[in-house]
């Protein structure tokens, strides 16, 4: 998934706050609050890691695509619910991996 990819879904997500609940699955979510929400997360995990497991016995690996998307997804609920979205997680990322870029580069200079 590209960032467009997630910029785009986290638009969706954001129409979906104003939709009616019967006609969308994530105004659905939001109407029934974040409880509701974060048991989806919670479930999506669970599944989540039971076909990494799965994936490691098979080396089949759609099966764990697929419950990372519902992850991902429902994540991505959870943080449009709170007011937040993938850039303020990708920001974070992106600083991190900027710090210990930094620090790959500074051990470089001090071993020359
Ligand atoms: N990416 C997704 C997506 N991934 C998973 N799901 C839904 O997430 C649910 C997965 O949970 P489960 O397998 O537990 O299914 P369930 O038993 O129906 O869920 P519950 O009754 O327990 O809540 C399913 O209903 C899937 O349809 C998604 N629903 C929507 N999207 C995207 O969100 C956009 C907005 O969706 P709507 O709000 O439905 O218009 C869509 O255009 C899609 O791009």
């Amino acid at each position: 998934m590209s960032n467009d990819t997630l910029s785009a879904l986290a638009r969706v997500l954001e129409q979906r706050k104003q939709a009616a609940p019967d006609n969308s699955y994530v105004a659905s979510l939001h109407a029934k609050g974040l409880n509701k929400i974060l048991e989806k997360v919670g479930e999506e995990a669970t599944e989540t890691l039971l076909a990494a497991k799965d994936a490691q016995r098979s080396g089949q690996t759609k099966d764990l695509v697929y419950e990372t998307a519902d992850l991902w997804f429902h994540s991505l609920v959870m943080l449009s619910h709170l007011g937040l979205g993938p850039d303020d997680i990708l920001q974070e990322l992106e600083r991190r991996f900027d710090l210990s870029g930094l620090e790959e580069k500074a051990s470089r200079t001090e071993k020359k």
